[in-house]
């Protein structure tokens, strides 16, 4: 378990991360929010990269301060947004660089690396120059070069962003299985990555987080604000008029008419029916208030 607490982060005299306390446990916590609202910079934060300007951060016992920075770099992997690969190194030259950056003795790294390889699937790809790789084997690639020391905490940085479906989802499955025995924070803008995949959720806007136990309470958000109604073009511009409203989803019926799927806080005309919500309409309602 990590615990997070009152964790801070200006840059200069702006506040990215507004004092914040939550706890990370073993499984998957989804870290979702728009651009700019600070995710990557928690991230690094966990990751070591940046120090935060207030608040601490314990991980069983061991208070993360700069005396233990050794040890907390051997519990933490971290795949940032872009990882810095070698096109023209094979795949196991980068994993061995990535080992002796992280002290590992050769040794180790011999036997470490085929089990890595086995465990994101690309150990038929050992042998091939990393510019050869399509855009998901990079990023199992870069789990592997996040996992080769065994760390127990994964951050990942916006992971399936210009994957094809396919690979997103052969990657989010990976995730799936590397969080069985540790704690995996994942940062993305991209709802579907979290009803997916994640146990809980940190919502995160403008700096300030939110810390929910289930996808399910995002989603809750939007409880009785998703309206179906069916209207024509003239019609719903009549009632847009009147209510504010988020389109959803519109579906064009025989006759001109359109069935309407839409965000509300109150019923946009009488005959509207309110219908089970998404994360995604979820997460719009949270974005949307105040
Ligand atoms: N090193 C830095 N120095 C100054 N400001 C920074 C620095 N890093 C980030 N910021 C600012 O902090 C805010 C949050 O940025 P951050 O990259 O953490 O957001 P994000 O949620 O990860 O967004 P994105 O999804 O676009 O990466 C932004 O306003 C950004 O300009």
């Amino acid at each position: 378990m990590l615990i997070i607490d009152q964790l801070m982060k200006k840059f200069g005299k702006k506040i990215v991360i507004h004092p914040s306390t939550f706890v990370l446990n073993k499984g998957i916590t989804g870290l979702l929010g728009p651009n700019g609202a600070g995710k990557t910079t928690l991230l690094r934060i966990l990751a070591t990269y940046h120090l935060p300007s207030g608040g601490s951060i314990y991980s069983e016992k061991i208070a993360w301060q700069h005396k233990n920075i050794e040890f907390i770099r051997s519990q933490i992997g971290y795949l940032p947004q872009q990882v810095g690969v070698f096109p023209t190194l094979k795949v196991t030259e980068y994993l061995e660089y990535i080992g002796i950056l992280r002290g590992m003795k050769p040794a180790l790294l011999k036997k470490r690396i085929p089990e890595v390889l086995q465990e994101v699937n690309l150990e038929e790809r050992s042998s091939y120059k990393i510019s050869t790789l399509s855009g998901g084997m990079k990023q199992r690639l870069g789990i592997a070069q996040a996992i080769i020391h065994q760390p127990n905490i994964l951050l990942i940085d916006e992971p399936t962003a210009g994957l094809d479906p396919e690979e997103r989802i052969r990657f989010r499955s990976l995730i799936k299985q590397l969080s069985k025995d540790r704690i995996v924070l994942v940062s993305t803008h991209i709802t579907e990555d979290i009803s997916m995949t994640c146990d809980r959720v940190l919502l995160m806007r403008k700096g300030i987080i939110e810390e929910h136990e289930s996808v399910q309470s995002v989603t809750s958000y939007a409880n009785n604000n998703v309206w179906q109604f069916s209207a024509t073009l003239a019609e719903f511009d009549q009632i847009k008029t009147k209510i504010s409203i988020i389109v959803i989803k519109q579906t064009e019926l025989e006759n001109s008419n359109y069935v309407w799927r839409v965000i509300s806080s109150g019923a946009p005309i009488s005959t509207a029916q309110t219908v089970a919500p998404t994360l995604e309409e979820g997460y719009m309602v949270w974005l949307n208030k105040n």
